[in-house]
């Protein structure tokens, strides 16, 4: 492969994220590639070899190329970097094999978790700037991101809320409750929940092996995330009105139709077996509204944390913050998850007002809307995307000259993204 098929003086946006990261050009709606954030690596560990000789075999894959491997490891755990030198290759092959560009001539906008160390941000421009010699880079606050990436689609942009919301962001391995003002990250008022889709697809791994399906230990994470992904929703309702839906026949007299024949090619075998899905369609996501099921020492819902977060705002940003929530990241994706999480909130919101209320003064109701984005599996990428072409973005990248004058300290403090970029 030669040089020509390199795309030149580009912005590439790379989300890496614990379970899968998002990476493509800056101007696109969607990501190119979704791969899975594993590597597999027979190579020597500490040597990351930076070639632009594409043909060059290296001795690591990543992404599902490393999922089929024996031997794997996730250099991310909790939306935080754990291993570098992995995380280093990682990206080698993500700039090399993937996206096939000349980092020289590229900018990269690279995403970081709320209250990410600043030693970490250093370490990314370290490896980018000294290793992957790249153009310039820009770390965007995934929140902060995914906020913007909603302002700017249409059907929210009305809102005039700005950069000012409240972003749940829950992925596969972390889920985050994050107050931001005006493009500033509400640092004190952050909540961290310990559950996320890993946690849901081990769920439901755990109730299929517990009523004896056959399943093979290699299909069995496969599978689980496929039944979550494709059958999983919230109840309406709550859980005793859900269990009633199922034990109910129909009116025909037909067992209920809430349960569903899920087909499977096993790639053990390579053959296909049929199961029934029931409960854990509902009980699966409904961890998030009772985490009890998952943790007995947790047991704060999610429509409960964030509302403890708003309050826990300053005083004039709570009305925006509850009429912008704003949702990203997989696990949000579930059918019906909107909804609930709009009428739980509302419902805490109200109550709160009526113990407020008396006979002489009432207080103003307050508006919770939770905002819906078609992209919002991608939306922290999105907003990548979407700033990457806005006019001044230049202006808030590092670039290699400012990096090999100062060092890595440029970016440690990140250029607040305002309302009107
Ligand atoms: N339609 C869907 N319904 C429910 N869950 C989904 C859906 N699509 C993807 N997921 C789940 O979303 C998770 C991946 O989401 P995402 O890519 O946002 O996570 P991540 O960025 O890798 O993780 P994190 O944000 O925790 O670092 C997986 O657990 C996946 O199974």
């Amino acid at each position: 492969m030669d040089n020509k098929c390199f795309i030149e003086n580009k912005v590439a946006i790379i989300d890496n994220g614990t379970g899968y990261t998002k990476m493509g050009w800056g101007g696109n709606i969607e990501p190119t590639y979704d791969i899975p954030t594993v590597i597999s690596d027979n190579s020597d560990k500490n040597s990351v070899q930076v070639s632009k000789n594409y043909n060059e075999q290296l001795d690591f894959c990543i992404g599902n190329d490393a999922l089929n491997q024996q031997v794997k490891t996730y250099p991310m755990k909790s939306g935080i970097v754990t291993d570098w030198t992995l995380m280093e290759k990682f990206w080698q092959k993500s700039i090399f094999d993937y996206l096939r560009c000349d980092p020289d001539e590229t900018t990269f906008v690279l995403t970081e978790p709320p209250m990410n160390p600043p030693e970490n941000r250093e370490n990314i421009a370290e490896i980018f700037f000294e290793t992957f010699n790249a153009k310039s880079i820009y770390i965007g606050v995934q929140a902060v991101l995914a906020l913007y990436s909603n302002q700017m689609h249409e059907q929210n942009a009305q809102t005039g809320n700005k950069l000012t919301g409240c972003v749940l962001d829950s992925g596969d391995g972390v889920t985050h409750i994050i107050p931001v003002s005006d493009g500033y990250v509400i640092g004190s008022c952050i909540k961290h929940i310990p559950l996320a889709g890993r946690d849901i697809t081990n769920f439901i791994a755990q109730m299929i092996r517990d009523r004896g399906e056959k399943v093979n230990n290699q299909d069995i994470n496969r599978i689980s995330a496929e039944i979550k992904e494709k059958y999983g929703y919230v109840a309406p309702k709550g859980l005793l009105q859900e269990f009633e839906r199922y034990d109910k026949p129909g009116q025909d007299g037909k067992p209920s139709n809430k349960f569903k024949q899920y087909t499977f090619e096993s790639q053990v075998d390579k053959k296909q077996y049929t199961m029934d899905v029931g409960y854990e369609r509902f009980l699966g996501p409904e961890m998030f509204f009772y985490p009890e099921f998952f943790d007995s020492k947790w047991r704060t819902s999610i429509d409960e944390s964030i509302d403890n977060a708003i309050q826990g705002s300053p005083i004039d940003t709570r009305r925006h913050l509850y009429s912008n929530i704003v949702l990203s990241g997989g696990s949000t994706m579930f059918e019906g998850f909107t909804d609930r999480l709009q009428s739980a909130i509302q419902k805490r919101v109200d109550d709160r007002l009526l113990r407020y209320s008396t006979a002489l003064s009432k207080p103003q109701p307050i508006v919770v809307q939770v905002a819906q984005n078609p992209h919002q599996r991608f939306s922290v990428w999105q907003g990548g995307s979407l700033l990457s072409i806005k006019p001044g973005f230049e202006k808030v990248c590092k670039s290699r000259q400012e990096y090999l004058e100062y060092g890595p300290s440029i970016v440690r403090q990140n250029a607040v993204l305002s309302s009107g970029m």
